[in-house]
């Protein structure tokens, strides 16, 4: 059986299948890359915006079509898939509409010069590497911007989105993005190397595990390739009051089931001060016991399947050693007795902080609850771990919730929010998490060449 192919969640069932590249088909996919980036980056930046314009109303009209392609692949339910291309298309419109601003050359103090700037230039080929929880936003947040500033990519999605990935570059082409620029392309892992060490290509993302980062990193270190690397994160959300705790209880719950908690800034971590911790926990067991789990075009449901077989029986082994660990599962956690990747969503409280579940990410659909004794014992809670990408603080003083965010360790902190992310503001990590930035102005900075021009008369 090829290794990419669309293996339907929802019902368990392979649909597709796709053949993955050989070695010696790689060198081609390179050479049409350079070919295209070497006519792409000379052409005016308007036309690349018109380019990205047309293909955000390409999105918007194939939404539908979209949604469901990625309800099959991966599961996700379909008012979530809308809101995801709905992003793709915001971003395509954000970055077609700023680059010019970003792009611009910096004027510098001439510093004994007659005159001195720097040019963001392109750097040429770029890999992306990017998983399947978000098969579309994922490729578009790193691409999109990457096409303004003149770049070439070639991109390797995973496996079991061989379809979305597939259409995105239709898409592209469609709206005029010429023949090159953009290829998808069905790489196996173990051809990474394959791709990085060819000179003309020069830097890679990946969204994706710490094991696929840390080997792709440690590859792309050894040909002095740049990197943007975004991680895993056990993201803690911090309770410190609230006049209504069910709402904020079921709001948390939700965000957390969201994409069946496969989202790397999913509200991990939810700590709760000793005031408000009983309370909180039985709501957000009744929440999670209220979460319909369904296919992912049920007008009704809550929660989809988890993307793959594979996925769900890991998930379920690390809640099952969490409880051998001393954690107390309080409902769900199990398999479903049906077709598709269907299990019910946990809430387990008592985690140890250095056990498993305490020190690692748990990418699936469990509330975890973690009491504080205050305020302060909370914020160690937050800064208690080795990742960093996203965090909250909960809390209708906002004053407070402001100074509390700042001290938490993380590439992003939500006052009143978790789980956010848009073109208009940054979006990365620090410590196991990775490195870089995207969206907004830092997009158009990753994979530029800061070319400095020093004029002296
Ligand atoms: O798994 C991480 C993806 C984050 C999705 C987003 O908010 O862009």
């Amino acid at each position: 059986m090829s290794k990419f192919a669309v293996t339907n969640a929802n019902t368990g069932e392979v649909e597709e299948e796709f053949a993955s590249v050989t070695k010696e088909e790689i060198p081609g996919y390179i050479d049409r890359a350079h070919e295209a980036h070497l006519s792409w980056k000379e052409t005016p930046l308007h036309e690349r915006a018109t380019i990205l314009r047309k293909f955000a109303d390409l999105v918007d009209a194939n939404a539908d079509e979209m949604t469901d392609i990625i309800g099959r692949e991966m599961g996700k339910v379909k008012k979530q898939g809308l809101g995801e291309v709905d992003k793709v298309a915001r971003t395509a419109r954000w970055m077609a509409d700023n680059a010019a601003t970003h792009l611009a050359p910096t004027h510098l103090a001439a510093a004994g010069a007659a005159s001195s700037y720097v040019r963001h230039q392109p750097l040429g080929v770029l890999l992306g590497i990017m998983p399947w929880n978000f098969p579309y936003n994922q490729i578009a947040r790193f691409v999109l911007p990457n096409l303004m500033v003149g770049n070439a990519i070639i991109m390797k999605q995973a496996s079991i989105c061989p379809k979305s990935s597939q259409y995105f570059e239709d898409l592209l082409t469609e709206a005029g993005l010429p023949k090159g620029v953009y290829q998808n392309i069905y790489l196996d892992s173990s051809h990474a190397e394959e791709v990085l060490k060819d000179f003309r290509v020069k830097g890679f993302s990946l969204t994706g595990s710490e094991g696929a980062g840390a080997s792709v990193a440690s590859i792309a270190a050894k040909y002095y390739k740049r990197a943007v690397l975004e991680l895993g994160g056990n993201d803690p959300a911090v309770v410190l009051d609230s006049k209504d705790v069910p709402a904020l209880a079921k709001k948390l719950v939700g965000l957390r089931l969201a994409n069946a908690g496969q989202v790397c800034t999913s509200p991990k971590r939810m700590i709760v001060v000793d005031s408000l911790y009983d309370e909180f926990l039985a709501e957000a067991v009744k929440a999670a016991e209220a979460t319909k789990v369904s296919t992912f075009d049920d007008p009704e449901v809550g929660m989809g399947p988890v993307s793959s077989e594979g996925a769900r029986d890991d998930i379920v082994a690390m809640i099952d050693k969490a409880v051998s660990d001393g954690a107390t599962l309080h409902t769900g956690g199990k398999k479903l007795d049906r077709p598709g990747w269907f299990m019910s969503p946990a809430v387990i409280s008592d985690i140890d902080p250095k056990s498993d579940l305490g020190c690692n990410e748990l990418f699936g659909p469990a509330v975890m609850v973690y009491r504080a004794k205050d305020e302060e014992d909370a914020l160690r809670l937050a800064n208690d771990t080795e990742y960093g990408l996203m965090s909250s603080v909960w809390t209708d003083d906002l004053e407070k919730g402001e100074e509390f965010g700042a001290k938490i360790n993380a590439g992003m902190t939500l006052i009143n929010s978790h789980m956010e992310s848009g073109p208009e503001y940054p979006f990365g990590g620090i410590n196991r998490s990775g490195y870089g930035r995207e969206n907004a102005q830092w997009a158009f900075q990753a994979f530029t060449n800061e070319h400095l021009i020093r004029v002296h008369a």
